[in-house]
This record gives C-alpha cells, sequence and structure tokens, in this order.
C-alpha cells in the first residue's frame, strides 16, 4: 500500500498522473475545486479517477472557537507530530476576510510580551501544513458563501526563521495553476530579519511586508525583543529603505502600546524621527494580557488614540489596529500552551530516555 499524496506536492501528483497515464485534465479540475473554490473534500475529488491515492489534509482539525463579539474564529489544528497551532479567521465590517496563519510551532524570538514567544519551543511547520491552513480556512468561508480575501503570516511563529518553507508556500498561493492568489494580499510580518525582509522583497516584491517594531529607542526594543540585540535600529532602518527602493508599496510598521514602556511623548517622537524619510504605514496593536507577563500593561485606548492623533500630526500615516475575538483569545491561547508544553516535556523526556548519556 502507498503512501496517500497530498494535493500540494506537485511533483507527487504528476508522478501519480503520468504513472496512470492520467488527461492533465483531471489534475487541473482537482486543483481549481480544491484550491480556488475551497469546495469540499469530496465535491472537489468527486471525478478525479485516484482520489483514494489522495488525502487531502495534514493538519487535523481539533476545535473551534466562534466570538461572540464580533466575527472572528479561531481554529485549532493538530499536526502529525501531535502538536496545536492555530489559524483565526477574522470577518472585517467592510465584508472583507484575513486569514492569520502560524508559520511555526512556538518561536525562538521569545518577545516578552508574546504568548508564542514564552512557549519554550520552535519548531517549523512545512509548507503543506501552512496551506492546509488555508484550505481549511478557505473550505469553512465557502460554505458559508463566504471568501477569502486576505492572508497574514501573523500567527503563531516568525516566518523568517522558517524562509524556505515560507517561500514555497507564497510560490504555492501565487502559482495561477494552484491557489492563483494575489501576491498583493498576502502579508508577512516579522520581528525584523534583514537579510529575510530583502530577500522577500526581491523575490516577491509585491508581497506585503510588515515590521514589528514596538519600539525605536534600543535598549527599550531590546527588553521586550532579545532579537533586537542581533538586529539593531539602525539595520532595521536601512533594510526598510532597501524594501522600499524594491517596492512600489509602503512597508507596515505595527507598534504595541504598551503603558510606560514605549508610549510616552519621548518614545513617540522618536518614533516620528526614526520613520521620517520611509515609505511606511503606522499601525498602533492595542496590547492583549498574556498570563506570562504579568509585569506588561496596555495602554488605555484614549491614550492609544492621542498617541495616533499625534504621530498624524506629525506626518505619518497612522492607524488603530481595532482588535478582533478577544473572548476567544485567552481561552484558546491557554490550550495551545498549555498542550504544547505538555507535549514538548513528553518528548524532551523521551529524547533524554534514549540519549547515549542518559
Ligand atoms: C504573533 S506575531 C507573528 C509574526 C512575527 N513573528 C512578528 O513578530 O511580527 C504577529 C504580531 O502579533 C503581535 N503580538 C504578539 N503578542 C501580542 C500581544 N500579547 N498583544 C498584541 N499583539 C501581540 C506581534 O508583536 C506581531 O506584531
Ligand atoms: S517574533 Fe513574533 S511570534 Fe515570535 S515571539 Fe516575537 S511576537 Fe511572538
Amino acid at each position: 500500500m502507498t503512501e496517500p499524496i497530498s494535493p500540494f506536492d506537485s511533483d507527487a501528483i504528476e508522478q501519480l498522473r503520468q504513472q496512470h497515464r492520467l488527461d492533465p485534465e483531471y489534475v487541473r479540475t482537482l486543483r481549481n475545486r480544491l484550491f480556488k473554490q475551497f469546495r469540499s473534500d469530496e465535491d472537489a475529488t468527486s471525478n478525479f479517477p485516484l482520489r483514494d491515492s489522495l488525502r487531502c489534509h495534514v493538519l487535523q482539525q481539533y476545535r473551534r472557537f466562534d466570538s461572540d463579539l464580533d466575527g472572528a474564529t479561531k481554529l485549532l489544528f493538530r499536526t502529525e507530530a501531535g502538536m496545536l497551532i492555530e489559524s483565526v479567521i477574522l470577518r472585517i465590517a467592510t465584508g472583507r476576510t484575513t486569514l492569520c496563519v502560524s508559520s511555526q510551532v512556538g518561536c525562538a524570538a521569545a518577545c516578552d510580551f508574546c504568548a508564542t514567544g514564552k512557549m519554550g519551543i520552535a519548531k517549523n511547520l512545512d509548507y503543506t501544513e501552512i496551506l492546509d491552513q488555508v484550505l481549511q480556512a478557505g473550505q469553512l468561508l465557502a460554505s458559508e458563501d463566504g471568501s477569502l480575501d486576505n492572508i497574514v503570516f501573523m500567527g503563531m511563529g516568525e516566518p523568517f526563521h522558517n524562509e524556505s518553507q515560507l517561500h514555497k508556500t507564497i510560490e504555492v498561493l501565487t502559482a495561477p495553476d494552484h491557489f492563483n492568489r494575489s501576491p498583493s494580499r498576502i502579508l508577512v510580518s516579522t520581528v525584523g530579519v534583514s537579510d529575510a525582509m530583502i530577500q522577500m522583497a526581491g523575490r516577491f516584491p509585491k508581497v506585503n511586508l510588515a515590521l514589528s517594531l514596538h519600539s525605536a529607542d534600543q535598549s527599550t526594543r531590546e527588553k521586550i525583543i532579545p532579537l533586537a540585540r542581533r538586529y539593531p535600529l539602525d539595520q532595521l532602518r536601512t533594510t526598510i529603505q532597501r524594501c522600499n527602493e524594491i517596492q512600489s508599496h509602503e512597508v507596515m510598521i505595527e507598534y504595541l502600546m504598551l503603558r510606560d514602556v514605549n508610549d510616552s511623548v519621548i518614545d513617540r517622537d522618536r518614533l516620528a524621527k526614526w520613520l521620517d524619510g520611509l515609505n511606511v504605514h503606522l499601525n498602533l496593536i492595542p496590547y492583549n494580557p498574556i498570563e506570562d507577563a504579568p509585569h506588561l500593561a496596555g495602554t488605555e485606548p484614549d491614550a492609544i488614540a492621542d498617541f495616533a492623533r499625534a504621530m498624524k500630526g506629525l506626518g505619518v500615516k497612522t492607524t488603530v489596529r481595532y482588535s478582533l475575538g478577544r473572548d476567544i483569545d485567552a481561552a484558546c491561547g491557554q490550550l495551545v500552551r498549555k498542550e504544547n508544553r505538555t507535549y514538548a516535556l513528553r518528548l524532551n523526556a523521551n529524547v533524554a530516555r534514549h540519549s547515549p548519556t542518559a
């Protein structure tokens, strides 16, 4: 009995097609139905002669949380390795939908304010695991007669720590004979990995980039983002200049509003100075408190609005992120953290037991 084939694996699909002398039209129809129309597995594979050789999903849907407050849905998936990852569907009032995907389980960057960074693990997802988040969310939206408009890499993980799988994912997402998504509707958010940002801008110039800046002061940034030591602010500014030269659109600057950390008048003026001359758009993010960082608190909404007004006054294009799904975030984040920690501990115990020095 041969291993089932993932429809995302073009080489394996082509090999199968040639082996069975299948008309390429069958493969085209399968891809159109599954990747472009997001039909159900059964419907999409119904006339594919080798449907029993396929396995449409590498992720198992584990839980679903729907917000009572707004149109957010959080999907928890279990990977084959047993880890939980999350994807979030944001249904925005304008009718547009955005899917936030994970690129890793956990994250080595270990930012102080981030639940994923506090998980204490970092495992890369492979491209089929990232694409399956898109497929399953797309199928869910299609079943509600909705559509999927934007895909953002703002879920668990640092996408540029998983660069090869990220590039492969974007290739399949934008390939006309696969998902055929517009690159301008894809956004990759990073904590700031300079060389990878420039690579991305060069290889996929239409894909949007977002930099999680969070402070324009080097020592403050280092306190909340350990990776800031490796990629100092001067280097990041030059990186954005380089991306601006390659790309025709703005880079998004994400700025988490943390009370008494980065929200003073001095912080604001320093930020405006740092952004001056760059083709950017500033997005202020309200902080979502996490259990593992009791020392951090978010800036009050009124103060965020004042900060935004002042930044606009200083000539910076500024918006405030309206955060969706707050009611489901805590429940889901805690579940993911707890289960993945338990799993990682079990895994480490097994490795120790089997290591020659144990
Ligand atoms: C989870 S990260 C994933 C992408 C990438 N690793 C990055 O840092 O940009 C996506 C965004 O969520 C933000 N974020 C992390 N923890 C947060 C929290 N507790 N409240 C609000 N935003 C948070 C990050 O700063 C980043 O801008
Ligand atoms: S890089 Fe992004 S995902 Fe990783 S810990 Fe920092 S905020 Fe979280």
